[in-house]
């Protein structure tokens, strides 16, 4: 496999005060690369400090308790994975367990989360509650710059969010593990909060893999399926895994920007030049 020979993902500046410039360099990033990395994005160091914490502290808990915990949704809504059983000879282990569930919108919904850590609910209900925002704001000023309203993808395109929890052990054998294998995202826009200091996320591009090298309190933004789709192939779903070390642990918090279960998901209309039609065929098969 080839890896990268310094090649890397683009950094935005969200702070910048040209609106113009910011949504030129989205558009370009996702055009191109279908990742990037905000800076100065509004959401606090002690929020994104706290939150990956709370889940470093869940995935910390005895498994009978983070079972328990993770329990509480008699619908589903709410679950723990572990994929390092998975015994296939043939294929590599994966080696990462995930808390996966709603965002919470209510109290309602709150009731199915963990209680434990003490302060889950909580510190979960503020962080996607900010990270809302700021991906709302990312996909306006993607659908503004595909020439769409910018509230294309505000309404039930993006009203069932999903968060999920991953925390990647040390691995004594890594090069026969993955974290996750190679995979587009199915959603619309996936930001991704990751810890410091160990570089664990590939991005495939033109042959190669490009190492997405945390910058201290950045998100990693990628596009997802979906917005490939809408946007009728414009915008990338690129490949992307993550690989394993034997040293240290790593904790990542995805947020998954998501339609509810009835939206039809199809190029918008006005992106379908004439005669062309919807490239979504293409980009599926290939
Ligand atoms: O944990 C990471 O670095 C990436 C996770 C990921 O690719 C996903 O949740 O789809
Ligand atoms: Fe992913």
């Amino acid at each position: 496999m080839v890896f990268s020979s310094g090649n890397k993902i683009p950094v935005v500046d969200l702070g910048l005060h040209d609106r113009h410039e910011i949504l030129k360099h989205i558009l370009k990033a996702s055009e191109e690369y279908g990742f990037f990395q905000v800076i100065n994005h509004g959401v606090s160091k002690e929020l994104m400090d706290e939150t990956l914490n709370i889940f470093k502290e869940f995935h910390a808990m005895p498994a009978e308790e983070k079972i328990r915990e993770s329990s509480r949704d008699p619908n589903g809504g709410c679950r723990l994975y572990t994929s390092r059983e998975i015994n296939n000879k043939d294929i590599v282990q994966f080696w990462r367990d995930t808390l996966r569930h709603l965002c919470p919108s209510s109290q309602d919904s709150m009731q199915f989360l963990p209680q434990k850590p003490a302060k889950y609910r909580e510190v979960v209900a503020k962080y996607t509650q900010e990270i809302r925002r700021m991906g709302l704001e990312i996909l306006e000023l993607l659908c503004e710059g595909l020439g769409l309203d910018p509230k294309y993808c505000s309404g039930g395109l993006s009203e069932s969010p999903l968060l999920l929890g991953h925390h990647y052990p040390p691995c004594p054998e890594p090069s026969l593990t993955l974290g996750a294998p190679k995979h587009r995202d199915p959603n619309l826009v996936t930001i991704l909060l990751q810890e410091k200091d160990i570089n664990s996320l590939q991005v495939f591009k033109d042959g190669e893999w490009i190492v997405v090298e945390p910058i201290p309190y950045a998100f990693v933004v990628n596009i997802g399926l979906m917005l490939q789709v809408i946007s009728n192939g414009r915008l990338i779903g690129a490949e992307h895994r993550v690989v394993t070390n034997s040293e240290f642990a790593r904790t990542t918090v995805a947020y998954f920007i998501r339609p509810t279960s009835k939206q039809i998901i199809e190029p918008a209309k006005s992106l379908i030049s004439s005669g062309a039609g919807p490239c979504w065929e293409k980009n599926f098969k290939g």
